[in-house]
């Protein structure tokens, strides 16, 4: 369960969230939507305690994420937008170097993953030589390392191809229906309506909407938008 109240950022005198107040259940997979600017990577660093916010609060499972960061960060996994991995070292070398800092970590349940995740066959290369969509999926095993309940996505699969795209939403599906919670940054109107079960939608640090995917599709029937990525673009207007 995470929420924000009254949540704010500025970085100096700009203001890049505003007075946010949502929160989000478990198991939800929370698609976070708005134009470049929007704030949306600074929520999600605020959420995984990579950032402070600059007032209000946000809690994870009842923890203060501001004042419970060690504890908070236990059950969150954050998947940077950057490949966030040693490229010189294999993809075996980095989940056993990641596995190591995060103690939580068995070479089992990593390799079982590994295979559900059609990258066992590819461990022993270095990470230079793997495609960008295997690269992508390298990042955010690492980040479930320590097998967190919530996993905080910022564009995972920017630059890859749409095989690789499909393979990488399929999966985080699968991860959902395993009841983990997901937030998931994507300017992919396509890929967020399949893998989205509610939206978070920003525009200029303002929360605009935060719903059901069938609260979006409402919208869309009232404004006549002929899909859902015409809906989005409707709300974000
Ligand atoms: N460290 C920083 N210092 C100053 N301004 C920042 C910093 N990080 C972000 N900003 C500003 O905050 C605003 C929100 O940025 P943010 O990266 O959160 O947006 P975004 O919605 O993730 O955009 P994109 O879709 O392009 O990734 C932008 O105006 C950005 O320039």
């Amino acid at each position: 369960m995470i929420t924000a109240e009254n949540l704010t950022k500025k970085f100096g005198r700009k203001e890049v969230l505003k007075e946010m107040d949502f929160f989000i259940e478990k198991g939800e997979t929370v698609g976070v939507v708005g134009p470049n600017g929007a704030g949306k990577s600074t929520l999600l660093k605020i959420l995984a305690t990579i950032m402070n916010g600059t007032s209000g609060t946000v809690h994870i499972d009842g923890l203060d994420a501001k004042k419970e960061k060690k504890k908070t960060r236990e059950k969150i996994g954050y998947v940077p937008q950057e490949i966030a991995v040693y490229h010189e070292l294999t993809a075996r070398e980095n989940l056993r170097f990641f596995g190591k800092l995060a103690r939580k970590s068995s070479e089992e349940s990593w390799m079982r993953r590994c295979e559900e995740w059609r990258l066992a066959e590819h461990l022993d290369k270095k990470v230079k030589h793997l495609s960008g969509g295997n690269q992508r999926k390298l990042n955010i095993l690492i980040a479930m390392l320590h097998d967190p309940d919530i996993l905080i996505l910022d564009e995972p699969t920017v630059g890859i191809d749409i095989s690789a795209k499909h393979e990488i939403v399929n999966d985080l599906r699968q991860l959902g229906s395993e009841g983990k919670t997901i937030l998931y940054s994507s300017h992919d109107a396509q890929e967020l309506e399949t893998l989205c079960s509610s939206f978070l939608i920003l525009k200029e640090g303002e929360l605009l909407f935060y719903g059901s995917k069938q609260k979006v599709r409402q919208f869309g029937s009232v404004t006549q938008s002929k899909n859902f990525a015409e809906t989005l673009g409707e709300i974000v207007g």
